[in-house]
Formats: C-alpha cells, sequence, structure tokens
C-alpha cells in the first residue's frame, strides 16, 4: 500500500502535535535483538474458521463493523468478533447479503448477543447495508468473489474494496494533502492472510506491501515504548479522555506516525538482523501487548474507521 506509506510518511515529517523518536526506535529494536514475539492470528480463539467461503463472508462482516467500541467501557472487539461466531454458528445464512442489506439496529445487538445499543449503531446498520447492497450488485452476493477477483494481490483487493464499499475509505486531508490509511480494508486482508495461512483465499504475493493497522490501540502502545512522543496539549486531552475531533492534525497525526514508526522499525529490523519481518507481525505482537494492559490510556475519537 504505496498511498498508505507514502502519506504516513509526508504527515511525520511536518507534524507538530506528535513526533517519531528514532533514537527510542533503535533501543526497542536492540532490546528485542530483533527477535519480535510471534503472535499467531487468533490467538484468542474468538474468531469463525471453516476454512471456505464462509469464513470470508464473516471476515468481511467483522472488519465492515471493525471500529470505535471505547464509548461502550464494556464492549472490545472480542465481544463482535464471538458475536459474530456464535450467530453464523446457529444459522449458517446470518451473513448473507439478503440478510446485510435489512438488519435494524436492535436485530443487530439481537444478532450479537448485545444488552443495549452499539456505539454509532446507525453507522453499523448502515454500513451492513452498503455491505449486503454492494456484494450482492457486483459480487453475486459473496465477499468470497471479491477475494478471488483481487487474483492474489493485497494492494489489489484493497483497490477494489475502496473502490466498491465507500465506508471503507479512510482517508483524511492534512494540511491540504490527501491522507490514505484504510485501516479496516487493510486489517481485512491481513485477517484473511492469518487465518487461512497464506494459502487458498490468504493467499496474497505482495502481503509485505500491508502497513500496521492505524486503530487506538497501537498508538498508545507506541507511546508508552517512548517511540511516538506527544506534545503536553495533546498529552493531556488523552489522558483526561477528552475526546479528540476526528479529521483534527491531532488525530492524522497520531495515526500516521504509528504507521510511519513501525515501518522504519521494520526497516530497521530488517537491515540490521537480515530479516524479512512484516509490518503484519509487528502490528499483532503490538496490538495483544496494547489490549493486555488496561491500564494504557489511547485516544479517543469518534470515528467509522477504526
Ligand atoms: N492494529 C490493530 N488493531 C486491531 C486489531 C484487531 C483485531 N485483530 C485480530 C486479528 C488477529 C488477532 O487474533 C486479532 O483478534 C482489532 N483492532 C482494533 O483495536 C481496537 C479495539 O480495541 P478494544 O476496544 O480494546 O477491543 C479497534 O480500533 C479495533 O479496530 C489488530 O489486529 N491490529
Amino acid at each position: 500500500m504505496e498511498a498508505v506509506r507514502a502519506s504516513a510518511a509526508w504527515v511525520a515529517s511536518r507534524s507538530s502535535h506528535v513526533k517519531v523518536d528514532m533514537l527510542e526506535i533503535e533501543k526497542a529494536v536492540d532490546k528485542i535483538q530483533g527477535n519480535v514475539p510471534k503472535v499467531e492470528w487468533d490467538f484468542e480463539g474468538i474468531h469463525y474458521f471453516d476454512n471456505g467461503p464462509l469464513t470470508v463472508q464473516y471476515l468481511f462482516v467483522l472488519d465492515a463493523l471493525n471500529f470505535c467500541f471505547w464509548p461502550d467501557k464494556d464492549l472490545t472487539y472480542d465481544n463482535l468478533a464471538s458475536g459474530l461466531k456464535l450467530a453464523l454458528e446457529k444459522d449458517k445464512s446470518a451473513l448473507d447479503a439478503d440478510r446485510l442489506k435489512n438488519y435494524t439496529g436492535p436485530q443487530l445487538r439481537e444478532l450479537l448477543n448485545w444488552p443495549r445499543p452499539l456505539p454509532i449503531e446507525e453507522e453499523r446498520v448502515r454500513l451492513l447495508h452498503e455491505v449486503g447492497l454492494e456484494l450482492e450488485r457486483s459480487f453475486g452476493g459473496e465477499a468470497a468473489n471479491l477475494v478471488k477477483s483481487a487474483g492474489n494481490s493485497a494492494a489489489s483487493l484493497i483497490e477494489l474494496i475502496t473502490r466498491h464499499f465507500p465506508g471503507f475509505r479512510d482517508h483524511s486531508l492534512y494540511k491540504g494533502h490527501q491522507v490514505f490509511l484504510y485501516k479496516r480494508a487493510q486489517i481485512f486482508v491481513a485477517d484473511l492472510w492469518g487465518a487461512f495461512k497464506g494459502e487458498n483465499y490468504g493467499q496474497f504475493d505482495d502481503i509485505k506491501s500491508i502497513t500496521i493497522f492505524a486503530d487506538y490501540i497501537v498508538p498508545a502502545v507506541l507511546r508508552e515504548l517512548g517511540i511516538l512522543k506527544y506534545e503536553s496539549s495533546l498529552c493531556c486531552s488523552i489522558d483526561s479522555n477528552r475526546e479528540i475531533v476526528p479529521g483534527s492534525e491531532e488525530e492524522v497525526e497520531i495515526r500516521a506516525c504509528s504507521v510511519h514508526a513501525v515501518e522504519k522499525m521494520r526497516e530497521l529490523i530488517n537491515k540490521k538482523f537480515g530479516k524479512q519481518l512484516l509490518s503484519i507481525d509487528i502490528d499483532l505482537w503490538l496490538w495483544s501487548v496494547g489490549v493486555q494492559n488496561m491500564a494504557l490510556s489511547h485516544h479517543r475519537t469518534l470515528s467509522i474507521y477504526y
């Protein structure tokens, strides 16, 4: 994803509220001697997997809704992944395109077995409808056909997704420049790759083009490691749980600098230790550290992108 890598670097070079500390990247890399702890995809054991097209449908719906859990303090990504899994195990047609087109908010809650309205529920419902309609119109109702159309290319799949599904167009304007982060489109590719272990629907010959997924957990871990430095008013806002406006310089800088910092970390590890590490490997390690550390404060932005 050259557009993501390039625009993240562009933001990092002009950033004023967030800085990437290269010395701290070097220290972190030396500390682990270039050995990024290997974290297995689905280390939590919460995802649906049957090695076929229904898994692809599951992952696409999962990543269509994979954003903004924090407004409900009890809701996490785990609830979404395991809720959709249980729903599918009960009813194999629960995620069929014609069903996705018609879910209401209360039905979605019921599907996920969640007792109260979900954060930004109307948007979640709208995005489900968008997925159902467009899958039906252009891909015979099946996310598996969307993946097949990309011909084992991660970059082509991301292009297809962002062309057909506006809800996945995770971009913003920063100092007059269009910045692409494509978090949910990229994480869908990574989920396919992880679930199918690089084969079948998970075979992507250019998997190394994927960057990390700019969410609200990885930046918090990078800050904790000292790799991201925030100016004091931003520190204050985050530590006091004040919301950061979507599309603000602060928000774009936090996300773009996270992508850029991990790209620099990966380049350094690969150069210094002769490895072929992927950004996905670093992402899953940092993310798993972050979600297990409940004390980390993260930035809070109401967004459908992450
Ligand atoms: N960078 C990055 N962000 C990720 C994930 C995942 C899950 N990936 C699955 C794939 C394989 C594993 O087995 C994982 O289960 C979710 N998120 C983001 O985190 C936030 C939710 O946090 P909390 O509210 O605490 O649940 C939210 O923005 C969500 O979009 C990841 O891998 N990387």
